[in-house]
C-alpha cells in the first residue's frame, strides 16, 4: 500500500483551514437561523462552530506562552462543547424548537467534566484525555439521537457514519495519548493530529451540508402530508383522496373486486344548530375514528366533503361490502348517541357499489353510482345502508 502524504498539509496550514471551515459554516447557520427563526436547532449548531474556533484560538495560546488555566483548562472546557451543541440541536430538530432541553443532566455532566479536567489539568496529556473521552462521548450521544430520524434515512445514516469516524480518530488520539503518559508525545504523532484535525473537518464540512438538508426535506415532507390531511379528522382530504383512488384503480391490473363507499352523517346541520359547532367537530372527528377502527388499513377513507366520507376497499366482494356497511352503520348509531356527553343520537346513511370482475379504472364513475346508492338510503329513511351492483 503507498504511504499517504500528509506533508503537503502541515499541521499549521490543517489548523488554519479548520478554522476558517468552521467560522465559515458558523456564518451559514447563522444565516439559517435568521432565515428560520423557528427552528433553534441552526442557532445551537452556529454556535457550536465559533466555540470550537475560539476554543482552538485558546489551545494555540500555548505555543505563545498564554498561562495554562486559559490555555489548557478554559480551552479544553470549550471544546468539549461542539459536539454537546449538535445534540441539543438534534434535539431541537427532533422534537420542535420548543422542546424543554434536559438542563438538569446536561448541567451535571458539565459539572463532572469541569470538576475532573480542573482536578488534573497541569498533568500532562491529562486534560486531553478527557477532552478526546468528552468528545466521544458527545459524538456517541449524537449517533444515539440520530436513530430517531428515520428521513430521510440516508442522511441521517451518513451522519452517524461521521460521527463514528470523529469517534474513533478520538479514541485513536487517547490510545496514544495513554501509551505516552509520562513523556511528550513523539514527532509521529503529528500524522494522528493532522487525521484528527481532517477528521474534524470532514465532520464540520458533512454537517453542514447535511443537516440544513435534514431540516429542509423533513419540513418538505411534513408540508405534502398537511396538504394532503383533513385538518380536524386527519383523513386524506378530497383532492388526496381522489387522487390516490383513482391512482389505484388504474393500477388495479389484477381485477381485484373493488368496493366504493359513500357515508353522509343524518341531520347533521340540526345537530350544529342545537349543540353548536364544536360538537358537531367533535360528532365528525367520532365517525372518523369509528371508521379508522373498524375498516382494515388497506382500506382507503377520506372525508371528502363537510360531512361526507368516501372510502375505497380492495380486495372486497359484494357480500363483504354489505357486511360491512351494515356494521359501520351500526356502530355510528351504537357509539355516538352521546358526543361530549350531548345526546345527539348521530346516524350515517350509506351508499356502496362494487367494480365486479371487470376491470374498472374509471373511479368517476364508481363514485358516482356509491352517490346513486348515498341518495336513495337518504331518500329511504336514513340510518340505512343502500348496495348498488353496476349494470
Ligand atoms: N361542525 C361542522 N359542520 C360542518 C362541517 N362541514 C359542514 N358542516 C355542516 O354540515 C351541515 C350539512 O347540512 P345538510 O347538507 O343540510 O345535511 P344534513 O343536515 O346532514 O341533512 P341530510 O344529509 O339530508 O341528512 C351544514 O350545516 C354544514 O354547515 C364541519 O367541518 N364542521
Amino acid at each position: 500500500m503507498p504511504d499517504i502524504d500528509l506533508s503537503v498539509l502541515d499541521l499549521t496550514t490543517l489548523i488554519i483551514l479548520t478554522l476558517v471551515v468552521n467560522l465559515l459554516v458558523s456564518a451559514y447557520m447563522a444565516l439559517l437561523a435568521r432565515l428560520q427563526p423557528q427552528q433553534t436547532a441552526f442557532r445551537h449548531w452556529a454556535l457550536s462552530c465559533v466555540i470550537f474556533v475560539l476554543a482552538s484560538a485558546l489551545a494555540a495560546g500555548r505555543l505563545y506562552q498564554v498561562p495554562a488555566l486559559l490555555s489548557v483548562l478554559l480551552a479544553h472546557a470549550l471544546l468539549a462543547l461542539p459536539p454537546v451543541l449538535i445534540g441539543t440541536g438534534l434535539l431541537r430538530f427532533i422534537h420542535g424548537p420548543q422542546y424543554r432541553l434536559p438542563r438538569t443532566a446536561l448541567i451535571l455532566c458539565a459539572a463532572g467534566y469541569l470538576l475532573l479536567l480542573s482536578a488534573g489539568y497541569t498533568v500532562l496529556h491529562s486534560a486531553a484525555v478527557l477532552n478526546a473521552a468528552a468528545i466521544t462521548a458527545g459524538c456517541v450521544w449524537c449517533i444515539v439521537l440520530l436513530q430517531a430520524v428515520k428521513k430521510p434515512l440516508f442522511v441521517s445514516r451518513l451522519l452517524q457514519l461521521v460521527l463514528a469516524l470523529h469517534a474513533l480518530t478520538m479514541l485513536a488520539e487517547i490510545y496514544l495519548y495513554l501509551n505516552h503518559w509520562h513523556s511528550v508525545l513523539p514527532p509521529q504523532a503529528s500524522a494522528l493530529m493532522q487525521l484528527m484535525l481532517l477528521s474534524h473537518l470532514l465532520l464540520t464540512t458533512v454537517a453542514a451540508v447535511l443537516l440544513p438538508l435534514l431540516f429542509f426535506i423533513s419540513r418538505e415532507q411534513l408540508l405534502r402530508q398537511q396538504a394532503d390531511l383533513d385538518e380536524l379528522t386527519l383523513l386524506p382530504n378530497r383532492r388526496h383522496f381522489l387522487r390516490e383512488s383513482s391512482a389505484y384503480l388504474m393500477r388495479n391490473n389484477s381485477q381485484a373486486p373493488v368496493v366504493v363507499m359513500m357515508l353522509d352523517l343524518d341531520y347533521f346541520k340540526a345537530i350544529n344548530d342545537t349543540h353548536g359547532h364544536a360538537t358537531g367537530d367533535a360528532a365528525l372527528k367520532q365517525v372518523a375514528g369509528i371508521l379508522m377502527a373498524e375498516l382494515r388499513k388497506t382500506d382507503f377513507i377520506g372525508r371528502i366533503g363537510g360531512e361526507e366520507f368516501a372510502i375505497v376497499m380492495p380486495d372486497t366482494t359484494a357480500d363483504d361490502a354489505r357486511a360491512i356497511g351494515e356494521r359501520l352503520r351500526h356502530q355510528v348509531e351504537q357509539q355516538a348517541r352521546t358526543v361530549e356527553g350531548k345526546a345527539v343520537n348521530l346516524t350515517i346513511s350509506i351508499g356502496a357499489t362494487y367494480s365486479q370482475s371487470e376491470r374498472v379504472t374509471d373511479f368517476q364513475t364508481l363514485l358516482k353510482r356509491a352517490d346513486d346508492a348515498l341518495y336513495e338510503a337518504k331518500r329511504s329513511g336514513r340510518n340505512n345502508f343502500i348496495f348498488h351492483l353496476a349494470q
